[in-house]
């Protein structure tokens, strides 16, 4: 099953000076792949990324997730697919900064209508499979900014989404933590057929996919 498809997609920001983020890209991603999206700075990785996780819309072309052209949805159409589906882990941790990490975590399990002993198990699960059982009562200031990456990639992976789409998701962390969070990930992958897209410079990070979408100047180069 596709659980993205892109068709001919342009992304151009601007009115008067334009700039042509994304030009004429189509590929699809199946159910249960691990892809890495890799380029260099400005070739417009987070653009793709954020296309495909419906937070913005693309100029030309259509995209549809899980079979739905969500090109043509509204708001609430679409933040529907991205509760029901989709776990983003972005370059901002977007913590709330006065709930302690456990808390931030059970967030987007108390819309679910999860008792809040099973919301509590659940976080300290991920919490300590990210290495941060520790850290769990501790406010996002009382942490580096490394282990509120991890954080907030243990508030994605809580939802236990069917997607993650991940940018850069080990830029900030040192090489043990980053290797956790890419287990983390793999595991996910393995154990429950995950999809994950992640963004990454490394190319040590990108050889880990199964799939490598090489993007330059806004156009796919290649994928191998
Ligand atoms: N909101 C915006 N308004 C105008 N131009 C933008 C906007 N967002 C991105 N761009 C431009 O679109 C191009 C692609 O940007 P994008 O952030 O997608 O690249 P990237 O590959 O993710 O870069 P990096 O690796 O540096 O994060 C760049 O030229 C960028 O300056």
């Amino acid at each position: 099953m596709e659980v993205i498809k892109l068709e001919n997609v342009s992304k151009i920001y601007g009115t008067k000076v334009k700039v042509v983020a994304l030009d004429n890209i189509s590929f699809s991603i199946e159910e249960g792949e691990f892809t890495s999206i890799i380029g260099p700075s400005g070739s417009g990785k987070t653009t793709l990324l954020t296309l495909m996780g419906t937070l913005a819309k693309p100029t030309y072309g259509k995209i549809y997730v899980y079979g739905k052209d969500v090109t043509t949805l509204n708001d609430d159409e679409l933040s529907k697919i991205r509760n029901s589906y989709i776990g983003f882990v972005f370059q901002s941790y977007n913590l709330i900064e006065r709930l302690p990490a456990i808390e931030n975590v059970e967030l987007p399990l108390v819309a679910r209508g999860l008792s809040k002993r099973e919301r509590r198990e659940k976080a300290l699960d991920v919490l300590t499979r990210l290495g941060l059982g520790e850290l769990a009562y501790k406010k996002p200031t009382e942490l580096s900014g490394g282990q509120q990456q991890r954080v907030a990639i243990a508030r994605a992976l809580v939802q236990e989404p069917k997607l993650i789409l991940a940018d850069e998701p080990t830029a900030n962390l040192d090489t043990k933590s980053g290797e956790v969070v890419l287990e983390t990930f793999m595991r996910a992958n393995k154990d429950f057929g995950t999809t994950v897209v992640i963004i990454t410079h490394d190319p040590d990070v990108a050889s880990l996919a199964r799939k490598k979408i090489h993007i330059r100047d806004g156009k796919i180069e290649k994928i191998e």
